[in-house]
């Protein structure tokens, strides 16, 4: 494809995006390509490139065409991007000139008032003098407010990480291989990788290449997920015989992992209010081997379930993972769509739901076990917030310093000390995360 045919495919799918508001942008784009067959493998990566610096850097771009009389949709946005980052200007080609010369791949050539417009604009950057701070973050204006409460001066440059390209990291399944075998194995087929700074289980890409086809994805040897995700997966410290409950599992990233770490020996309940993706973790334990976990569909926080199991004492379990629903604000680099669909209202929704969820599950951790409360969120107001007032309700719990944990489960320095983890894009390269380990104790 010419980068003009490119260009065209980025602006139907950045409208797709924004009419199918429910659904995330990647499930959108994968959609989109099982659609353009023809689009090859360096194609996508350059639609996707367009698309996601779009989604990134929405608050500029859509500072930018605000000072413009054009509608603000899929092709103003890709036009303003391209042009104000020269991102598609291949061998010095000029991309307004190249997208119009397009027109026999379905390309609408610009019209007076899009190149009066892109002329315009030509040698500037995203960046301008004139924009308000929240704009130049890139960040919706209650995000930017609460960032800049939490982190103070250093909230721009927590931010700013936020609009990079996220790498991509795999965690090794040490059931099946080691860090080394998988690393060799990769790059016997030309994926190279280094091991990841702080997960003992991770690796992570020189760039994005595809796994699914490699021999060590198909044999199981490696999952695709963030070192920050792997780590809270560590911090629960679920070992060989245990009974866990995984209260949020999703499509299984967590489960996984937990599965390896107990070396497929005891027994999780993986639960979760949503069938398709419990379902979607089905498939995903079959190829790992993880042949100890049963799956639990739940009715909501207060399902019966979970009920029948609270007070029995002997019964419980030893850990309790809830990776709660969040705003997922510690991946907007990597899902940069959802931080333009979210507002206070979603938030103040989600906190109820956390303190819900947390209250539920509190139920069924056994006394003297364990209940790990994580999210992908850097807002207090998810994390820290709701583990105060989770303890101030139930004094039976208390917290694990986090360099404890990290020293019995992860091993090497802890990046903090005290009651929690927060890992942040800026600080430590991996996506936000939070994560606090709380313990029942033995008698109420
Ligand atoms: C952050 S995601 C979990 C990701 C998953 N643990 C992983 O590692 O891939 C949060 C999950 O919470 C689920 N959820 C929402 N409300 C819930 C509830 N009341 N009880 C249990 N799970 C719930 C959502 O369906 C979603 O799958």
């Amino acid at each position: 494809m010419k980068a003009g045919a490119r260009l065209q495919t980025a602006i139907e799918l950045l409208d797709e995006i924004v009419a199918q508001a429910g659904k995330p942008a990647d499930a959108v784009i994968s959609d989109g390509f099982r659609q353009r067959r023809f689009a090859g493998s360096k194609d996508r990566a350059a639609i996707s490139e367009t698309i996601y610096g779009v989604l990134r850097c929405r608050g500029q771009v859509d500072w930018w065409l605000s000072r413009s009389a054009l509608p603000v949709d899929g092709r103003s946005r890709a036009l303003t991007y391209a042009v104000l980052t020269s991102t598609l200007a291949e061998d010095g080609a000029d991309i307004v000139s190249d997208f119009a010369d397009q027109a026999e791949y379905g390309v609408t050539p610009p019209g007076p008032e899009e190149l009066a417009w892109l002329e315009g604009i030509r040698g500037h950057g995203l960046n301008h003098p004139d924009q308000p701070v929240w704009v130049s973050a890139n960040l919706p204006e209650w995000a930017a407010t609460r960032f800049n409460e939490q982190f103070g001066t250093d909230w721009t440059r927590q931010a700013a990480a936020l609009a990079a390209e996220a790498p991509v990291d795999v965690r090794i399944n040490p059931t099946k291989a080691d860090r080394e075998a998988v690393a060799v194995s990769l790059a016997q087929e030309g994926i190279e990788t280094t091991a990841c700074a702080l997960s003992p289980v991770g690796l992570r890409l020189a760039r994005r290449r595809p796994l699914r086809g490699t021999r060590a994805f198909k044999d199981g040897w490696l999952e695709v997920q963030d070192e920050g995700s792997q780590l809270v997966a560590l911090l629960t410290h679920a070992q060989p015989g245990m009974k866990v409950v995984d209260f949020c599992a999703g499509a299984g990233g967590k489960t996984l992992a937990l599965a390896a770490g107990m070396d497929n020996k005891g027994r999780i309940v993986a639960c979760d209010t949503s069938e398709t993706r419990l379902n979607r973790a089905g498939e995903r334990l079959k190829r790992a081997g993880s042949f100890i976990v049963e799956r639990r569909v739940l009715s909501s926080a207060r399902d019966k379930w979970v009920k029948r199991r609270s007070g029995r004492f002997d019964g419980g379990f030893d850990r309790v993972l809830v990776d709660a629903p969040c705003t997922g604000s510690g991946t907007w680099r990597r899902n940069p769509d959802q931080k333009w669909r979210l507002g206070e209202d979603d938030l103040a929704e989600l906190t109820a739901l956390q303190s819900e969820i947390l209250s539920s599950a509190a139920r069924l951790v056994a006394p003297d076990g364990r209940l790990i409360y994580a999210t992908c969120s850097l807002l207090k107001a998810e994390n820290e917030e709701r583990i105060e007032a989770f303890l101030a309700e139930r004094p039976d719990f208390f917290r694990y310093p986090i360099e404890d944990v990290w020293a019995e489960t992860v091993g090497g320095t802890c990046p903090m000390t005290g009651g929690a983890l927060q890992l942040t894009p800026a600080d430590h390269d991996t996506d936000g995360f939070y994560c606090a380990v709380l313990g029942r104790k033995l008698t109420a």
